[in-house]
């Protein structure tokens, strides 16, 4: 029998990587990463107001250049099936045809015409609105599947915001789609109408729930912000799992991919899901993905979870990981992006005083800060690994970007505290990793207090390859043993092995994660000697952080003075 092969297409923060995988064995061929050119000058971003904007256009260069490369590599009649992962949630408005409007005349520039990224907290006014009105409005309350705190990172506020600012984008967008969702059409080419929406995405992020028919009632999202009356009537009721046919490359894209129009796409997912899918998740383990920001995954059988709500999570929905079983998502705002916010800091000579040296010339600036960039978060691992923790009183708080769980409060900012004359650039990037570290372990707890054991942590993501200094400080603050996956594009590697189910390549999804899972690389194994000092600590981050909630909420959320720095 011929091989048949699949794509997984994984966009990420940064970049999109494709990687073409055996669809019977999980073998790794070939893989291809393309950077986003307009993000990486953060052209439609403002950090002191936390927009994140990404322009759909570094997503279609990206699509074309990676599958592109990646297909050369087998024969493309027999490249089966593909699926799209993608960050969420990350909505962005389109026409009546799907047509993001970014790509559209007039909107080109526009950042509310673009994708707004998970990470975009610009609707946190919103968000504060629909938990009031959700708890108060005298029905249904809507994000109870959802933690019970609907976040500023998700669909609905982030959909209020941009309409109640830009009316020209109100007026435009027939429609909103999930990154994932929209990518899956673009390549299908069929029609919006009856579109297959994901419903990793919609139950995660939309409040979509069988229990209320869908998506909330038209006059609670009315009641929240009056523009988007009519929208849910042009969204969509039903929503599909991963595992399942979006469509077939459409003539268009076949030929702008290398591939053929027999080509099975799958209906796209959120890429925390994705990689829990490679990391081999099976009932009760915690997949930690570990980038940018982290997402914990849970999955559990529905029939043991029966109507047990856990309260401050993103949410559990049934099959946004596994069909047929309960997905739960936790997760981390700021992760890698807490560590490369320091490093940031810790730049900034090389950023504004290098240029203007009078001893090297300019290409000797740039080779040298190249140099220096390239090193510092591998040097301050090292370097804080060997601060013994004993000797240490720094402490921190992991919320530069707000606390995404337990209890998501995107208001909340970052904090450093017990600094002295001694303490040194490695001292407080120990304090973060820790901080990383107690946040987890907080999330942890919270799924146990709530009912859902944890039976085994896996890592995986490019902090838990690349760290091996925040894996074992996890291991001990969590007193458990990790396990890191061995893939490096574990989300890729799962939406392949999605596509390899839509395919009919295996049966189902847990089948396919049996015969396409690449195993674990290395196992960090909890240090007894340091247990004890470390939950003595996790104490005092706890009452550092109930500390700075109480100060925040005393000055209403806003700290304005302290975006100024992102200006440098
Ligand atoms: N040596 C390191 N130690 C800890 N974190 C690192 C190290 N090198 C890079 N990182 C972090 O890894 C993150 C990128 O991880 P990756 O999984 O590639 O990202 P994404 O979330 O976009 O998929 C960045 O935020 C970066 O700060
Ligand atoms: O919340 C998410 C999924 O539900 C985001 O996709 C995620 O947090 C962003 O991921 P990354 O750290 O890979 O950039």
């Amino acid at each position: 029998m011929d091989p048949s092969y699949v794509i997984g297409i994984d966009y990420g923060t940064d970049s999109v990587r494709a990687l073409l995988v055996d669809a019977r064995t999980g073998a790794e061929v070939a893989q291809a990463v393309h950077n986003y050119a307009r993000w990486k000058e953060q052209r439609y971003c403002n950090a002191a107001k936390n927009q994140f904007r990404q322009h759909p256009l570094d997503h279609i260069e990206g699509l074309e250049a990676t599958v592109r490369q990646v297909a050369q590599n087998v024969p493309t009649a027999q490249i089966v099936g593909l699926a799209i992962d993608t960050t969420g949630s990350t909505p962005g408005p389109v026409d009546e045809n799907g047509v993001a409007l970014a790509l559209k005349p007039g909107f080109e520039e526009n950042p509310n015409a673009m994708f707004v990224l998970w990470k975009d907290h610009t609707a946190l006014p919103e968000a504060a609105e629909i938990n009031e009105k959700a708890r108060t409005w005298g029905g249904e309350d809507f994000t109870q599947f959802e933690g019970g705190i609907y976040s500023s990172e998700w669909f609905w506020a982030k959909i209020a915001h941009v309409v109640r600012e830009d009316e020209a984008v109100a007026k435009a967008a027939y429609s909103w789609m999930e990154h994932c969702d929209w990518l899956t059409l673009l390549l299908t080419g069929g029609d919006l109408a009856s579109f297959k929406r994901s419903r990793c995405a919609a139950g995660h992020k939309a409040m979509w729930h069988e229990n209320w028919g869908g998506l909330p009632s038209e006059d609670f999202l009315t009641l929240v912000e009056p523009k988007l009356g009519g929208l849910r009537e042009r969204l969509f009721q039903e929503t599909y799992t991963a595992d399942e046919v979006a469509g077939h490359l459409s003539e268009e894209w076949a030929q702008r991919l290398g591939l053929t129009i027999n080509t099975v796409v799958a209906v796209g997912s959120f890429d925390a899901h994705a990689g829990a899918v490679a990391g081999e998740i099976e009932a009760y383990s915690m997949v930690k993905v570990m980038g940018t920001s982290t997402c914990d995954i849970v999955v559990a059988p529905m029939q043991e979870v029966g109507g047990k709500l856990v309260p401050g999570i993103c949410g559990q929905v049934d099959g946004s990981v596994i069909p047929g079983m309960l997905g739960l998502e936790a997760g981390q705002s700021a992760v890698g992006d807490l560590l490369a916010w320091f490093r940031g800091v810790i730049e900034w000579p090389l950023r504004m005083l290098l240029p203007q040296s009078q001893v090297l010339s300019a290409e000797q600036q740039q080779a040298l800060r190249t140099e220096l960039s390239d090193k510092i978060m591998a040097e301050l691992n090292v370097a804080a690994a060997a601060i013994d923790p004993e000797e240490t009183a720094v402490l921190a708080l992991d919320w530069v970007n707000g606390r995404r769980t337990p209890d998501a409060n995107q208001a909340l900012k970052g904090a450093i505290m017990n600094l002295t004359m001694g303490t040194t650039a490695p001292h407080i990037f120990r304090a973060l990793v820790e901080a990383i570290c107690y946040g987890s372990k907080q999330i942890v707890e919270r799924f146990e207090q709530e009912g859902i054991p944890i039976k085994q942590v896996i890592g995986l993501g490019g902090v838990a390859k690349k760290s091996a200094f925040m894996m074992q400080t996890l291991a001990d603050v969590l007193n458990r043993p990790i396990k890191v996956a061995e893939s490096d594009q574990a989300p890729a590697l799962g939406a392949a092995m999605y596509a390899a189910v839509a395919a009919g390549i295996h049966p189902d999804v847990v089948t396919a994660q049996k015969a396409m899972g690449n195993g674990f690389a290395e196992s960090y194994e909890p240090n007894p000697a340091r247990v004890a000092d470390y939950q003595r600590r996790y104490e005092q981050y706890q009452a550092f952080g109930q500390y700075v909630e109480h100060a925040t909420e005393l000055r209403g959320g806003e700290v304005a003075e302290t975006e100024l720095v992102n200006q440098a």
